[in-house]
């Protein structure tokens, strides 16, 4: 049996019941066979694989919280600290129901290539727990934020481990975080990124996962003879990702017609008013059945729905497995020219494997939305030198990292014989900077 094969199976046999982390290793070690290979005997002997699907450290920790009643809730804490071979942890914490161990560990081992393609100093990383932000009052946030943090500020620090926003955490939960770690450690240091301006946050950090991936999709859409101009694009998702990715996809003249959160989704055939969703999502927190009163001719559904819809463009901004096969068949019937994905992993292996098959530009998240972490790095290199750039400085460097990112990718994959296949390119990228970086540092 081939290495890879070998470690898969003894991935899936030594953490079950953990489908997302399976699913995230496969696709990864699928397309690193080629490398593999060339080095088989090197890397079985430094068990570099093994090394590499098992974390350096995994936390997990009980997280108490008092409601607005009085009543105590407990809800798990977890940090997994997947790879420090290019530098500190980086990663973000996810506040959902869903999340669970083996989330953690897709999303951070998701982290490591992501990070190390950006060509920034970040290793990889993941937290959250599986409390529910949705419905909570502010000050049942900041309690929960505050006992998490009363854990977690032992293993995180500037030069350590930097976490940042995910699904269902937001500029408040990392401002309650901050104030808490501050507090109990007495040190004013950019543990976190994606802070506030007013204490140390990045301008563009709100905006760069979303700008990133538009700037990424246009590189790659340039390079196969269109551009993102003059094109239709649906869009899943109406967070943080999501809203960003309108946003520029608008400025950049195309035309988003849907949008969506968990329990239904828009069309409008005009294009998605952006201050609307802005409004609805940033401000008031509400639900996108009200997208209606700002827009009377648009179609809110309830349900899934959005790769129905016909378009050029689809980019995935919600959340895991969300684009199915049956999703990447209607999207393929509908003439899709490129799919990016702005969430983590929106796409399962079986879409994937049939948008390639069929020709359709395909952009994985690890590559697609790595804006998000390389201007945390940039928050982090501003936080160490205690100065703040402008806009347009963060957004420029922003821009070039997607562009150069894009063509590094590109060139790993045309290197070894895969041309357009932009999961292997990634995946081969991120992994080639992350072994040099292992193989130089011994057995740790
Ligand atoms: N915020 C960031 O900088 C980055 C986020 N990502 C990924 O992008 C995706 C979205 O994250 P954010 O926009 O930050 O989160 P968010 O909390 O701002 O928004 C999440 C969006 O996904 C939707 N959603 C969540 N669970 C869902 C479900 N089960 N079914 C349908 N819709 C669901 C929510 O309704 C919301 O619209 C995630 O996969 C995240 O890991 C990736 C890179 C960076
Ligand atoms: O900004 C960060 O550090 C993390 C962003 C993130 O969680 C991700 O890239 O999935």
């Amino acid at each position: 049996m081939s290495y890879v094969d070998e470690i898969i199976e003894q991935v899936i046999k030594e953490n079950p019941a953990e489908p997302e982390f399976h699913q995230a290793v496969k696709e990864v070690l699928d397309s690193l066979r080629v490398v593999v290979d060339a080095n088989e005997k090197a890397f079985r002997r430094d068990a570099l694989l093994e090394r590499l699907v098992n974390p350096e450290r995994q936390i997990k920790f009980r997280v108490p919280w008092i409601d607005d009643n009085g009543q105590v809730h407990v809800n798990t804490g977890y940090r997994v600290q997947f790879n420090s071979a290019i530098g500190p942890y980086k990663g973000g914490l996810r506040l959902h129901p869903s999340v669970n161990l083996g989330i953690i560990k897709f999303l951070g081992f998701e982290q490591i290539f992501k990070n190390s393609l950006t060509g920034l100093p970040i290793g990889g990383g993941k937290g959250g727990s599986n409390f529910d932000p949705k419905g909570k009052s502010d000050r049942e946030i900041m309690a929960f934020c505050q006992s998490f943090m009363l854990e977690l500020y032992k293993y995180v620090g500037a030069d350590t481990d930097v976490p940042a926003g995910d699904i269902g955490t937001g500029a408040r939960e990392i401002g309650y975080m901050f104030g808490q770690y501050k507090r109990i450690r007495g040190l004013f240091e950019g543990v976190l990124t994606g802070k506030g301006l007013s204490y140390g946050g990045s301008l563009a950090r709100t905006e760069a996962t979303g700008y990133g991936l538009l700037y990424i999709t246009e590189e790659m859409l340039k390079c196969n003879g269109h551009n993102v101009e003059g094109k239709t694009v649906t869009v899943s998702g109406s967070g943080n990702v999501a809203i960003y990715a309108i946003e520029k996809a608008e400025q950049m003249g195309a035309k988003v017609v849907t949008c969506s959160d968990s329990d239904g989704w828009v069309y409008d055939s005009d294009g998605i008013d952006v201050a609307a969703l802005k409004e609805i999502k940033e401000v008031k927190r509400q639900r996108l059945t009200e997208y209606k009163k700002y827009r009377p001719n648009s179609e809110y559904h309830k349900g899934k729905g959005v790769w129905a819809v016909k378009s050029d463009i689809a980019l995935p901004c919600a959340t895991q497995n969300e684009l199915d096969l049956e999703n990447a068949k209607l999207l393929v019937k509908n003439g899709v020219i490129a799919v990016c994905e702005g969430a983590n992993m929106p796409t399962t292996l079986e879409a994937t494997e049939y948008l390639q098959a069929n020709g359709v530009l395909f952009l994985p998240g690890k590559a697609a939305n790595a804006g998000g972490v390389a201007t945390s790095a940039l928050e982090m290199s501003q936080n160490s030198e205690r100065l703040h750039w402008s806009f347009e400085k963060v957004d420029a460097r922003l821009k070039q990292i997607m562009i150069d990112l894009f063509h590094n990718l590109d060139a790993a994959a045309k290197k070894y014989g895969m041309d357009h296949n932009y999961v292997a390119g990634a995946n081969i990228a991120g992994f080639e900077k992350v072994v040099d970086a292992m193989t130089a540092q011994g057995i740790v």
